[in-house]
């Protein structure tokens, strides 16, 4: 209906449309104060588009009056519980099935019966899963689509129809996980077929119960995917219902206790709202920019803490092999590389951001724009939680918590991921406690891990989460080979060298100190062993090069301090070697988890001289081993050929020091000379050597130099001679004194067979020891 002189006349074009007079009773040019004034007459239009009338009537109507139009169809949507009207493609039968039964069931008047009560609402809850599954299946395609809109690098083209069949064979294991089928195919892709029994205990309650999940299961057993895959399919489906944050609803009492707070704590200054007077026109420009802002607004959906910048590197690694295709970006920001560029990165607005605790703080300190979204995010998880929660290491992460936990709503409607291999290990008390207990009344008692878990839900603000803790009692992993090797400290040297040149494989050595790295570092560079140093005292790109470079060699030697002992996953570590005990059981259990990952075998074997003993014992009753380690087998025989060369090396480590002093000494002494304008002993007036033969300086230099190029060609030369000769075989010691003698055949240009690993020969020395004491016990 339009009423000439009236907006709608504008709208729809006159010539196009079939407009009717309608003829009205009484004078046409209405007078009579009966709220007509100014109608001269009514036409109706019948047979009209209602998209083009809509659509003209957007044109005229400012950005408010839109947004206000949109809240109250919203509001009147919810009234009538009828679901918004999309235009969508049509949805496959099954689907659609699925939801109207759920609908249905869910209308239908209650049947008398209990049982049957009891059993429709379990089949109801059963399909409704299905139905969740099969949304969030769903909004994986429009995920996509809304990725090939806004950038092109997004888009993927749809997978062959046989590669689509052959996937959801490869994928079955991952069946009613509510994984969507964009992850599935990516990790179909990595080979991954099933999950593992932390991944397959935490997604449902994760994906399907929005739970918050606190996870402990040994190291190398799939926990960054077990909270990567709830992180993506949960922002897949923030997306496809077009929140911004928030993948879950608070409850009253967060609402209740946020209006409280409210009002009872003035808001900061800076947020106080002062109104402000504007003009109408200077609103809507305002509303506008507003509502362009919006546009271009990118979430913060989720960030991810580590304590290392190698393991965010590692974590935003594994996210996006997962995430490859769901169009969803993350990134790593860490400490040690450049800020800008950094800040780069983050203007970009990726969705998912990996950091250290201490950079994100000071980005966020210097107002980063993407960063300062935090308040808002739908995921937070703290890897290596336990090491993160420690004291004196990480106030960045508990001033990140007080903050993000500010505003209660939004602290409920976060999910959280608390995860660690180490989350539930206990200690025993100190021995001043224990003293200290003795002649108190009121005696410290030993935490117990089920105190030690509800402490940090109570320090990260975590609501009531689900607690999946499948790590075994002696909390290293199953497939991992345990050892232990007595010596002096002087000794320690040989016998690396000697696990080196005997078994070959990635092997990475642990130190307690940066000092213990540099001079291993040193001495087996010296040894032709080409290490790796790691340590934090590197600089950030060296310490990623040395890693990237020790995981392409597959007899790679990283020397690492306990920077390298959480997290990293790098694979096919063969053998783990503690140079020294580890200060604490969860350094000894990370450490050790660098290798045997992922059911993989692998072995660790802690050197231990006799001052290290007390530690050992503390390490052993924490991890709840009853017996002593088993010592590793080492062929004495061969200990005289490797203390040479040992020596040897370090007697060349020893001058090249010495050289190094000397002519920093010399330099040190013709500089000040310089500065001074004088002439010294054995320098001429420009400063150049006058005479080699006459200065005590240069005589020792040149001293030291011949001898230093002597021990280089010996080292040289007997290091090009193999350490154990061809057809040698190896002679290991037993308990009744007698030698057992391990058949072994050498190759050509091979020193070791490839199949006599570490884990094989201490076995065999294992059984060898038990057969002993057998026959021991038989003769006594
Ligand atoms: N479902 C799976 N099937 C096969 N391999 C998997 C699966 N999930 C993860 N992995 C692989 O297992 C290895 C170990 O995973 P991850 O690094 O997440 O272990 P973790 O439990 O976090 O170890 P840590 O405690 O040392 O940090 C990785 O190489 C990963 O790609």
């Amino acid at each position: 209906m339009k009423g000439k002189g009236g907006k709608i006349v504008n709208i729809l074009n006159d010539e196009d449309l079939n407009w009717q007079k309608v003829k009205i009773k009484g004078p046409v040019i209405s007078n009579d104060a009966s709220g007509l004034e100014g109608l001269i007459g009514l036409e109706v239009l019948e047979d009209y588009n209602l998209q083009s009338v809509l659509k003209g009537g957007e044109k005229h109507k400012t950005p408010k009056q839109k947004r206000k139009e949109e809240r109250l169809a919203k509001k009147e949507l919810k009234k009538k519980s009828v679901k918004p009207v999309e235009v969508k493609a049509p949805e496959p039968p099954k689907k659609r099935k699925v939801e109207e039964f759920v609908e249905e069931s869910a209308n239908e008047s209650e049947d008398d019966d209990p049982k049957k009560r009891r059993k429709k609402k379990q089949q109801q809850k059963k399909m409704k899963k299905i139905s969740d599954f099969e949304k969030i299946e769903n909004a994986d395609s429009d995920t996509e689509d809304e990725g090939n809109e806004e950038a092109g690098r997004f888009v993927k083209p749809p997978p062959p129809e046989e590669d689509l069949v052959d996937m959801q064979e490869v994928t079955d294991g991952w069946n009613g996980l509510g994984v969507p089928e964009p992850i599935l195919r990516a990790l179909a892709e990595k080979g991954f077929n099933s999950p593992t029994e932390i991944q397959s205990l935490s997604l449902p309650a994760a994906i399907l119960g929005k739970k918050d999940i606190l996870g402990a299961a040994e190291t190398g057993s799939g926990k960054t995917l077990a909270f990567g895959i709830p992180i993506l399919t949960g922002i897949m489906e923030l997306k496809r219902k077009n929140i911004r944050s928030g993948i879950r609803k608070p409850n009253k009492i967060a609402k209740k206790k946020n209006r409280d707070d409210r009002d009872l704590t003035p808001p900061p200054e800076e947020l106080v709202e002062v109104p402000m007077e504007n003009s109408d026109s200077e609103e809507e420009k305002q509303e506008e920019e507003e509502i362009k802002e919006d546009e271009d607004y990118k979430p913060l959906y989720a960030v991810v803490l580590t304590p290392t910048r190698e393991l965010a590197v590692q974590v935003r690694d594994h996210i996006i092999a997962a995430a490859k295709y769901t169009g969803i970006t993350a990134v790593a920001v860490f400490g040690g590389l450049a800020q800008q560029k950094q800040e780069r990165i983050l203007k970009k607005g990726p969705e998912i951001v990996v950091a250290t605790p201490g950079r994100f703080w000071e980005l966020l300190q210097q107002e980063n724009a993407h960063l300062s979204k935090i308040d808002d995010i739908s995921f937070l998880v703290i890897d290596e939680t336990d090491r993160m929660v420690e004291k004196g290491h990480f106030e960045e992460l508990k001033l990140l918590m007080r903050r993000i936990n500010f505003d209660e709503t939004r602290k409920q409607s976060r999910q959280n991921f608390i995860f660690s291999a180490t989350l539930s290990m206990v200690h025993d008390i100190p021995d001043h406690l224990h003293k200290r207990n003795a002649s108190r009344k009121n005696k410290i008692a030993k935490i117990t891990p089920g105190m030690k878990i509800h402490s940090l839900i109570e320090d990260l603000g975590i609501s009531q989460p689900k607690i999946v803790d499948v790590t075994r009692s002696t909390q290293t992993a199953q497939t991992l080979t345990e050892c232990r090797l007595i010596c002096s400290i002087e000794q320690k040297d040989y016998y690396l060298y000697y696990f080196i040149q005997r078994h070959p494989g990635r092997t990475i050595v642990f130190c307690n100190s940066i000092d213990c790295v540099r001079r291993l570092s040193t001495l087996f560079g010296l040894l032709d062993c080409h290490p790796m140093a790691l340590h934090a005292n590197m600089m950030q790109k060296q310490r990623l090069k040395n890693l990237e470079r020790f995981t392409k060699d597959d007899n790679g030697l990283l020397i690492a301090t306990d920077v390298a002992a959480r997290g990293l996953d790098i694979p096919r570590v063969q053998h783990v070697i503690h140079y020294q005990v580890p200060r604490t059981s969860e350094n000894y259990v990370h450490r050790s988890g660098r290798t045997a990952r992922a059911n993989q075998n692998g072995i660790t074997v802690m050197f231990m001289d006799p001052g290290e003993v007390k530690s050992y014992l503390k390490l052993c009753k924490t991890l709840d081993r009853t017996e002593d380690l088993p010592l590793f087998p080492v062929s004495d025989r061969h200990l005289s050929v490797v203390k040479e060369r040992v020596d040897l090396a370090r007697e060349v480590d020893k001058l090249e020091l010495k050289n190094k002093r000397t002519s920093s000494e010399i330099g040190w002494l013709k500089k000040s000379a310089e500065e001074m304008d004088m002439i010294i002993d054995g320098f001429g007036e420009d400063g150049s050597d006058i005479s080699d033969d006459e200065d005590a300086f240069q005589i020792e230099r040149n001293r030291n130099t011949q001898q230093l190029n002597g021990k280089r060609i010996q080292l040289a030369s007997l290091l090009q001679k193999p350490l154990f000769p061809r057809g040698f075989s190896f002679k290991y010691p037993t308990s009744s004194g007698k030698l057992d003698i391990p058949k072994m055949q050498f190759s050509e240009g091979q020193s070791v067979p490839g199949d006599n690993s570490a884990v094989k020969v201490l076995k065999k020395s294992i059984e060898d020891l038990k057969l002993a004491k057998k026959q021991r016990n038989k003769r006594k």
